[in-house]
């Protein structure tokens, strides 16, 4: 059965190579694109063949299990074997266990992937039709639409004030550190292509995971976790500062953010957070000594790739269950940091700082930390959201500044 108590679906599914490239975002439903995407690689799904739906603590593993369901159940007719073909589902997962958003998993009708010069085209249908969807055609941009984004329920004000009075209780030795953050709004006109900001997003972050998933979208640099034949890999960021003005002033920056004893201290609970999580399941974990500097368009970033085997028959998913909520996101110890997330954040997080990616029909899977994002609702309203981690030392004003630098990409995917 699913999490809506309906018996498991019967799939069929076949993926062929194309005779020609096709161009991902083009084909894309410009009213509910699914995408995940960098470097101009990637796979986008069109239609829905399922979509399950998730809530509570047990979501991540609710949803894990409907997939091994899914797929003991699925006729899988692969003829190209790499990564990204055969049966597939996008996922996006709320931050909180009790958001009041849905988690989902989403099983497209067709997708169209293109990795490595391998362009191919996947159809998925239920075993009670006859046929598969045509390839949908690619077909012209709506027109540009701009929004401006306004305060949510969160004022500058007021997230100064919880930044302070975080940093106080960090002080106190309630905790060591949180994450806090701040949520931005529109409406979005009628009609709207999501495809323009997708594609904004893609050439202006192309290092990023552009993702769109359920009305959820964004491109985000961190990488929480992938699995590919029994390795797993995880890119853990955490700790900020703006990209300089000048070559000069850049490079000062990236020293400072490599040399600041604040944003280490911030890394080093997100890095041990991360490993912590993924000890049980893997082997030979390999991962930097000292951080390095991510530049992006927007900032620079402290990071650590960290690199393992697996060891269990854990799917990417199991894993993603295992790590959330990493520390970058919410803090340490989590349990406390979650907790004040909730005390002192006025809005429901919803899909942010959540996970976001897809998994196959193996468990393997690519999954990102839901940042840099928007979530659409049913009203057309578009709710974005940036935050930052708070540790002893930490300045309201620069806090709120970094969270300006972080809602930059959707600023300018929908400005
Ligand atoms: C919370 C966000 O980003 C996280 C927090 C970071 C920080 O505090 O320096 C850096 C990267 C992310 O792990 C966000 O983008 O909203």
């Amino acid at each position: 059965m699913t999490s809506s108590g309906q018996p498991t679906p019967q799939l069929r599914v076949q993926t062929v190579l194309a005779s020609s490239t096709l161009s991902l975002l083009a084909h894309l439903d410009p009213s509910d694109p699914q995408l995940w995407m960098r470097e101009g690689h990637g796979i986008a799904g069109i239609g829905t063949a399922v979509r399950l739906e998730f809530s509570g603590a047990s979501r991540f593993h609710d949803a894990a299990d409907a997939w091994r369901r899914l797929v003991a159940n699925a006729v899988i007719d692969n003829q190209v074997n790499t990564l990204g073909t055969g049966l597939i589902a996008f996922g996006a997962f709320t931050f909180a266990d009790h958001s009041a958003q849905t988690s989902v998993l989403r099983v497209p009708r067709t997708i169209i992937g293109f990795v490595d010069g391998t362009s191919w085209v996947t159809r998925i249908r239920l075993a009670s039709e006859t046929d598969f969807d045509p390839l949908p055609t690619a077909t012209a941009y709506g027109p540009e639409f701009r929004v401006n984004l306004r305060t949510g329920s969160m004022t500058p004000d007021g997230f100064k004030a919880a930044v302070a009075d975080a940093t106080s209780r960090i002080d106190r030795g309630d905790l060591s550190k949180v994450v806090l953050a701040r949520d931005v709004v529109a409406k979005l006109p009628a009609g709207a292509d999501l495809r323009r900001p997708l594609c904004d997003l893609a050439r202006g972050y192309p290092s990023c995971w552009t993702f769109a998933v359920d009305g959820f979208f964004g491109a985000s640099p961190e990488t929480l976790i992938r699995s590919l034949d029994g390795t797993a890999n995880a890119r853990v960021l955490a700790g900020t500062m703006p990209r300089g003005r000048d070559g000069q002033s850049d490079e000062v920056t990236s020293i400072a953010l490599a040399t600041s004893r604040k944003n280490l201290e911030e890394h080093e609970f997100a890095v041990r957070s991360v490993q912590e999580a993924l000890t049980p399941y893997v082997t030979d974990v390999v991962a930097s000594e000292m951080p390095f500097t991510l530049k992006l368009p927007n900032l620079w970033h402290l990071a650590t790739d960290i690199e393992a085997t697996l060891t269990s028959a854990a799917t990417s998913l199991d894993l993603v269950a295992a790590l959330h909520p990493t520390a970058a996101i919410a803090g340490t110890p989590t349990p406390d940091a979650v907790a004040l997330i909730a005390e002192l954040e006025p809005f429901d997080r919803g899909r942010y700082a959540g996970a976001v990616g897809w998994l196959d029909a193996s468990g393997d899977g690519q999954w990102a930390v839901a940042l840099r994002c928007a979530q659409i609702d049913s009203n057309n309203v578009v709710t974005a959201y940036a935050g930052g981690g708070i540790v002893s030392g930490s300045d309201p004003q620069t806090e709120y500044e970094e969270t300006n630098i972080k809602l930059q990409p959707i600023i300018d995917a929908l400005g």
